[in-house]
């Protein structure tokens, strides 16, 4: 749906050359919602801008849905980006109209007939779950449902993809989860592909199937969202997947393990959950089946996008013949299992 090809971005300040993106390449399956993640500065928002020519590339080409949408006139341009919808952090409704008018305002611009229209923006306001908000005005909104009607109003000239900059930004946990709930909703009813970029590893884990982790102006790592949390490939990734789940054991916890009877050995494992594996008695399981003991030592399980998924940390005992069989045991049944020391 996207491919983005060498793309640099230079900016041009008094006395001084910004290089805001270098070289950056890109591909965003139709269908998926795409995460690009970075700390301010990284070069997100000018990477989102250049998709739809709101920002132009110094070099390297777009292409969405197909269309080089970088080698358009400024007329082709403004119908392709009727194709494109784009939600912000601070909402950018207009103050001075409804919320009824603010969904309207594309079908306008677009030349819609009015009663076709009208139809239209009641549909997607039902969408949003804010039908009975129609005639008030953006001020009488919370930011959540600001948001809502931004949504509704990217989504009234039918896009094939929608851009989200920051959209959740500005909002509490709670109505962030709403409004990624909402986007997840309109992505599936729809095949909507939608790329969204946040400094928020939250907002990757609840929302994206796909994740590019963007430092200094470059792209550093692009993965699976799930491969990218259970083994991620650079610093940058490792320190954003550890604002989510901590795969560190804190260390006085780690005094405490250790000392075992004779004739048995100890080990310190880190059990990754993913998937179907997370919702099994695996452990239970080998504790009876291999008779060791578990000291469970430190543990996190939470949820990307909708698949399971966490770190388990166990002291695990027993006579070493066994203790490997239990290991295997684990392997076998699709968890990741790293032997951390042996106690
Ligand atoms: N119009 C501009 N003129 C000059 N420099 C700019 C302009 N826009 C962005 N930059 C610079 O380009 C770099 C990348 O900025 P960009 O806004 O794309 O980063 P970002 O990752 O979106 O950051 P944030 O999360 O803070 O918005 C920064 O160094 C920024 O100062």
């Amino acid at each position: 749906m996207i491919e983005v090809r060498n793309l640099t971005k230079i900016y041009t300040a008094p006395g001084q050359k910004i290089v805001a993106l270098d070289d950056v390449s890109l591909r965003v399956e139709k269908g998926e919602i795409f995460g690009i993640i970075g700390l301010s500065g990284a070069g997100k928002s000018t990477l989102i801008r250049c998709i739809n020519m709101l920002e132009k590339p110094t070099r390297g080409s777009v292409f969405v849905d197909g269309v080089e949408i970088t080698a358009l006139n400024e007329k082709e341009l403004r119908r392709a980006r009727q194709k494109i919808g784009m939600i912000f952090q601070h909402f950018n409704l207009l103050s001075s109209r409804t919320v009824f008018d603010n969904v309207m305002f594309p079908l306008e611009i677009a030349g819609i007939p009015r009663k076709q229209a009208a139809e239209r923006v009641r549909e997607l306001l039902d969408l949003v779950g804010l039908a009975d908000k129609a005639d008030v005005y953006p001020a009488q909104l919370s930011g959540g449902q600001k948001q809502r009607v931004g949504i509704a109003r990217a989504l009234a000239s039918s896009p094939k993809l929608l851009l989200s900059d920051e959209a959740t930004s500005a909002l509490d946990p709670q109505t962030t989860r709403s409004i990624l709930n909402l986007l997840k909703d309109i992505n599936r009813k729809f095949n909507l592909t939608i790329l969204l970029i946040t400094h928020d590893m939250n907002v990757i884990k609840e929302a994206c199937d796909r994740v590019a982790v963007i430092a200094d102006s470059r792209i550093v790592e692009v993965g699976n969202v799930l491969d990218v949390f259970s083994n991620p490939q650079t610093e940058t990734s490792r320190s954003f997947v550890d604002t989510v789940i901590n795969r560190d054991i804190p260390a006085d916890l780690l005094q405490r393990s250790g000392g075992c009877d004779s004739g048995t050995i100890s080990y310190l494992v880190r059990v990754s959950f993913i998937g179907a594996s997370a919702g099994k008695p695996l452990i239970s399981s080998m504790v009876k089946r291999y008779d060791v003991t578990a000291n469970i030592i430190y543990g996190k399980i939470d949820r990307v996008k909708d698949t399971p998924f966490g770190y388990l940390t166990l002291e695990l005992s027993g006579p070493s013949g066994q203790l490997n069989e239990a290991l295997a045991f684990l392997r076998n049944n699709g968890l990741e299992v790293e032997v951390l020391e042996d106690v």
